[in-house]
């Protein structure tokens, strides 16, 4: 198994491209089950999961081409990839490949909204929370589909087309918004989605939807219209740009200290986090290029977050967040409020000498003047980056295990820091 090792202590200086966003190219890639015209995506980052996904869809039918021709090879920077799903030859997404993926069960509404049935595998177990579906099913209900639930399976179908509806998220959630705001697209009628999920990843989904041909106003509010249409045609988007990985080398300029500018990235995609790191001692400049993030001569200061959803601070980078507090000159207090069981970094941290205490859902960092190099692994994408910040960071040398769930998220980690003056490099087998 391949691991990710580390001699810390470099600054990091120079350029680091932002790649497209992982959690926008995965709903994108599935509203192409809506149409039977090609949908092309710019800008979709190589990594495991967008490979994943198209495994999935490919079992449903759906054929693609990358820059107009199939590519096998795994490594790259993001590309333009046509998705076509003129014959959906099945609509069960089956346990072995939704398993691997959370995102893989957001097939659900579009696989229902165009074909009136659908059969998912609940989404597999996974590391940072219980995760249920129960606002999909509630939501999918409330737009007139019969759901059951049997053999570890949501079973939905639609006798008539899907119906317009008023429904209220009883709690925030990014991956049920998507889903309905795509069923609804092609329902008859109207539907209001009222305490939707305002994620930027969710307004790049409406703007490809309505590129597409569906009448959807509100995105990236609370509330959200959708006219329904008789169907959606073929379009051409573009992924917005990583705000997750924006944030993460952000953090990790701001723990090694040095001057870098991240190039491509949109700073309003993820301003709390930008104003949180400025307040550590970073130095945040947004340009006409991207961001530029330095930090020089004083150290870092300690800054209490709590995680939100939009525009709060985001819960995909709370353990990096952690990761630079355990350096910071004083104790930090750290609240995560979106998922119950993500705090898996912090024995891992441990490791490397950092000091924290768990208390419920909130975590206090009482920051240490060194960091010393350790094995460490993860088991999770976001707490396994953690481990490389604050690796970067560390004395001597740390080694990543468990490297798969860096590649579901981060196109070319290694050559990306290395490039920036980064000792790290990716060790086979
Ligand atoms: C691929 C993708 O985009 N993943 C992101 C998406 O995940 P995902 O869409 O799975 O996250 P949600 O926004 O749905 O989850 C938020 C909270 O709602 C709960 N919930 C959700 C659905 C449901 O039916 N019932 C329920 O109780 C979840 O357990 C969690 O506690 O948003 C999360 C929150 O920003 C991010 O951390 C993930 O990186
Ligand atoms: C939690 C994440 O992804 P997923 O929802 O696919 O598990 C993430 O991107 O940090």
């Amino acid at each position: 198994m391949d691991r990710i090792r580390i001699v810390g202590g470099n600054k990091l200086a120079g350029t680091i491209p932002i790649s497209g966003a992982k959690n926008a190219a995965l709903p994108l890639m599935i509203a192409s089950l809506l149409t039977d015209d090609t949908l092309t995506l710019e800008n979709v980052p190589h990594l495991a999961d967008v490979e994943q996904l198209i495994r999935i869809l490919g079992n449903h039918g759906v054929d693609y081409s990358v820059n107009g021709r199939r590519e096998n090879q795994r490594e790259g920077y993001s590309r333009t990839i046509n998705f076509s799903a003129r014959n959906i030859v099945d609509t069960t997404a089956p346990y072995e490949l939704v398993s691997k993926m959370r995102a893989s069960f957001w097939v659900v509404g579009p696989l229902l909204a165009r074909m009136g049935e659908a059969k998912v595998s609940l989404p597999g177990g996974c590391a940072i929370g219980t995760r249920p579906v129960d606002l999909f099913i509630e939501g999918l209900q409330a737009l007139g589909a019969e759901i059951d639930v049997e053999n570890g399976y949501v079973i939905t179908r639609a006798k008539n087309r899907l119906k317009g509806n008023r429904y209220v998220f009883p709690k925030v959630s990014v991956g049920a918004t998507h889903v309905l705001m795509m069923a609804a697209s092609l329902a008859r009628g109207e539907t209001v989605l009222e305490n939707a999920a305002r994620e930027p990843e969710i307004v790049n989904l409406a703007e490809c939807l309505n590129a597409m041909g569906a009448k959807i106003s509100g995105a990236g509010t609370s509330t959200i219209t959708i006219d329904g249409v008789d169907g959606l045609s073929g379009a051409r988007v573009r992924v917005i740009p990583d705000r997750i990985e924006t944030g993460t080398y952000a953090m990790a300029v701001a723990m090694t200290g040095g001057d870098v500018m991240l190039e491509g990235a949109e700073p309003d995609l993820l301003q709390s986090a930008l104003d949180v790191i400025g307040q550590t001692g970073a130095e945040i400049t947004p340009t006409n290029e991207g961001v530029r993030v330095r930090r020089n001569g004083a150290g870092i200061s300690p800054v209490d977050i709590t995680t939100e959803p939009f525009p709060g601070f985001p819960t995909d980078l709370q353990a990096q967040f952690m990761g630079l507090m355990t350096m910071a000159k004083g104790k930090s207090r750290i609240t995560e409020t979106i998922f119950e069981n993500r705090f898996m970094h912090v024995q891992e941290l441990a490791r490397l000498g950092a000091r924290i205490t768990l208390s419920g859902q909130t975590a206090v960092v009482e920051g240490v003047a060194a960091l010393k190099g350790a094995p460490v692994m993860a088991t999770d994408l976001r707490a396994s980056v953690s481990l490389v910040i604050a690796g970067l960071a560390a004395e001597g040398e740390t080694t990543v295990n468990r490297v798969y769930h860096l590649d579901r998220g981060f196109e070319r980690l290694e050559e990306k820091l290395s490039g920036c003056g980064a000792t790290i490099e990716r060790i086979s087998g």
